[in-house]
């Protein structure tokens, strides 16, 4: 990459939580690692293997205000910040498909609450996402107190500090932990890659960087599969492969006819696939992992 581009970019990525070493990955598959550890040397604009890409790593609640303000080019959070935030100043470019949750509302199992409706006025209702709740709160007509917190909001009704809550749950193990119960969904989410308004989308820079990470995302879930095929049983094999666009064919030297075949196989069908492509005769069969899938 070196010297091509004169624009910087930076990325704003998560520096803790969750979604902070699944997304280093992701940039990694993609091709961008950064030069050193923020842990290590306590820097937080990190420069990558990239020129002119660095990292900033930054709280994941503040990424949609930071990219927004044109402090990053780029950033990856959760769509339930980017919503609390009100995302003006930034466009959503993809979804990642990590850090899948809900935000929900529960209440304690024993309160006499079916849904939303049944909540009296000034409920006392703790959240981080302040903003999402009175939102939520208000288009249903509820008139909540919202308590503001940064953190463990399904300890507050058994603390008495609160009478409800709005919070992520994926498993569900943390709600039911605390004799929680979900009375409501208030969204769903998953980590976005985000580009601030002010940026060019056809920025060359910018538009290899989505790129690249687009492909990592599509190779998810597929492998490639190569085969030998004696020429006799090639037709029932291939029958039983699925394919991007028609497996490749291609014939092996030796004494006797035969055929390396060479597919792509999603992930949950690989186990099918491969048992039914030895059955009728296929042999030899390799699989490899897909890093990137340019269409
Ligand atoms: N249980 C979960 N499953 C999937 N995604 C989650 C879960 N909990 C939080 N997330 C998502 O991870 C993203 C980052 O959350 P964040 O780092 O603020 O919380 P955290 O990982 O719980 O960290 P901390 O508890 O230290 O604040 C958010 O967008 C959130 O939706
Ligand atoms: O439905 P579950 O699978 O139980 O997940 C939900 C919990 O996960 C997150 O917290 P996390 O585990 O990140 O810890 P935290 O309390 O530090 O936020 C979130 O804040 C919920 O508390
Ligand atoms: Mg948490």
């Amino acid at each position: 990459m070196r010297g091509e581009y004169g624009v910087g970019i930076r990325i704003a990525v998560p520096s803790k939580g969750r979604l902070r070493e699944p997304v280093l990955r992701l940039l990694e598959a993609a091709g961008i690692e950064p030069l050193y550890s923020p842990d290590a040397t306590r820097a937080l604009i990190v420069p990558t293997n990239w020129d002119n890409v660095s990292l900033v790593y930054v709280r994941p609640e503040d990424i949609p205000a930071i990219v927004s303000a044109g402090g990053a080019e780029l950033g990856i959070t959760g769509l339930d910040y980017i919503e609390e935030h009100g995302g003006e100043g930034l466009e959503i470019v993809e979804g990642l498909g990590i850090g899948r949750a809900r935000l929900v509302v529960a209440v304690p199992e024993e309160a006499p609450v079916e849904s939303i409706r049944d909540l009296p006025d000034g409920v006392r209702v703790a959240t981080k996402f302040v903003n999402i709740a009175r939102r939520f709160f208000e288009s249903h007509g509820v008139r909540a107190r919202i308590i503001r917190i940064t953190g463990s909001a399904e300890a507050m009704p058994r603390l008495g500090v609160a009478d409800a809550i709005l919070d992520v749950s994926s498993t569900g193990t943390t709600l039911r932990l605390h004799g929680l119960r979900v009375i409501a969904e208030v969204m769903r989410t998953e980590a976005k890659l985000i580009r601030g308004s002010h940026v060019d989308p056809q920025d060359p820079l910018v538009e290899v960087i989505v790129e690249a990470v687009r492909s990592v995302l599509r190779a998810r879930g597929y492998k490639l599969v190569l085969m030998n095929v004696p020429e006799e049983v090639l037709e029932q094999v291939v029958e039983v492969l699925p394919s991007m666009s028609g497996p490749t064919i291609a014939r092996v030297e030796g004494p006797r006819p035969m055929w390396e075949v060479i597919t792509v196989v999603p992930e949950d069908r690989l186990a099918h696939v491969l048992v039914e492509a030895r059955k009728r005769g296929a042999r030899d069969i390799l699989v490899l992992s897909v890093d990137r899938v340019i269409p």
